[in-house]
């Protein structure tokens, strides 16, 4: 088995980390060939993940057909809105047999496909090729070799037991699930709910408020997930619950720290300067999980009270105001 991990931001990096350390020959590829030669040179990644020490025989290279020939193992770890077309530029490198594994956690703008699909319509590769990692996996904590569990979602059984076999490690234990729907969709909300949280501690709002944000940000996931075929249990598990707990409390998550800022004060363009190139994924996804959402008739209020901050001007009093004053339901 030979793996190549595509990107080389935080999570990227670390799970090329996590494989070398599960024993598998694995290659990092990064867009900028200054970064592949840092981290040969000097097993760090100084933009990414500043302070961890690489494996010095995890090498990095930044030509594609050099990365992608005989890999049988393609991990895809670019942020969900440019999936398509690095996918575009890496198609014609990969191998008719080799399988492909999705880290990006969002939903497509304009198409509102999950990202399984869109590599499923750019590679043609069939369902039984593509799978999806997610769960619980702050990637700084994952690279310092803390304990974590995850989820490795594909329709075929057989290929999600064999996937777990080669990410699995000391410190990082993989479960396996045939629903990539629930997996794809609970990764893709817990952004937006992680940044509605980050706008309440932003303004100063406590524990209370963040329980209701997070507890009905979970109905919020279960209610879209099952409408899309997703199973509820999946949602219960480490990629639903556990994935939104683990980026709503932690100010290691790039989209509750965003939210912060925007609920400090802060315009989306300041807070998209502080991020410093890292994406939160939550501020493109909010829009297309609400449209999503729209188009099957499920309602998702805090996605869009997110949606209306970020990109209509709303402040938090509006969106105060518009939540607690819907309709009186029972939960
Ligand atoms: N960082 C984390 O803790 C985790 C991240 N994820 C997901 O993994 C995916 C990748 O995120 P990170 O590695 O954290 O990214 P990052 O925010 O650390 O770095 C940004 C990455 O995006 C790439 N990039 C930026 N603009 C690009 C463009 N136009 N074309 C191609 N690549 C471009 C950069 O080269 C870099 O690899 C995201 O969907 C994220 O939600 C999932 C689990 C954990
Ligand atoms: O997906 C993550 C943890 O599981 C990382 O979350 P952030 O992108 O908000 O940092």
């Amino acid at each position: 088995m030979r793996a190549v991990v595509m990107g080389a931001g935080s999570w990227g990096t670390t799970v090329a980390k996590v494989l070398h350390d599960a024993g598998t020959e694995t290659t990092l590829w990064a867009r900028r060939s200054d970064l592949a030669d840092e981290i040969n040179t000097t097993h760090v990644n100084s933009s990414y993940l500043p302070d961890i020490v690489l494996p010095e025989t995890l090498s990095a290279t930044s030509s594609v057909p050099q990365a992608l020939d005989g890999a049988d193992l393609v991990v895809c770890a670019s942020p969900s809105q440019v999936l398509r077309q690095c996918l575009g530029d890496w198609r014609e490198y990969i191998g008719s047999q080799a399988v492909l594994v999705s880290l990006a956690k969002g939903i497509e703008s304009d198409t509102l496909l999950r990202m399984s699909e869109v590599i499923a319509e750019v590679t043609e590769m069939p369902d039984e090729q593509i799978a999806v990692l997610t769960g619980p996996n702050l990637a700084r904590e994952i690279a310092l070799r803390q304990p974590a569990a995850t989820v490795i979602a594909c329709t075929d059984h057989d290929r999600a037991r064999e996937l777990q076999h080669t990410f699995a490690t000391g410190y990082f234990r993989p479960y396996t699930k045939t629903d990539v729907v629930g997996c794809e969709i609970g990764g893709a909300i817990k952004n937006v709910i992680a940044l509605a949280c980050g706008i309440a501690t932003g303004v100063g709002f406590g524990e209370n408020t963040l329980a209701t944000i997070i507890t009905r940000g979970l109905a919020e996931t279960m209610r879209l997930a099952e409408g899309l075929g997703a199973r509820a249990e999946t949602l219960a598990g480490l990629a639903g619950v556990g994935d939104l707990v683990a980026t709503c409390s932690s100010p290691l998550s790039r989209n509750r720290s965003f939210g912060a800022r925007l609920g400090e004060g802060q315009s989306l363009e300041q807070a998209q300067r502080a991020a410093g190139g890292q994406v939160a994924e939550g501020v493109k996804s909010c829009t297309s999980i609400r449209a999503l959402a729209a188009k099957n008739g499920v309602e998702v209020p805090l996605t869009d009270a997110v949606h209306r901050i970020c990109h209509e001007g709303w402040d938090v009093a509006d969106a105060v105001a518009s939540l607690l004053g819907r309709s009186k339901k029972s939960e």
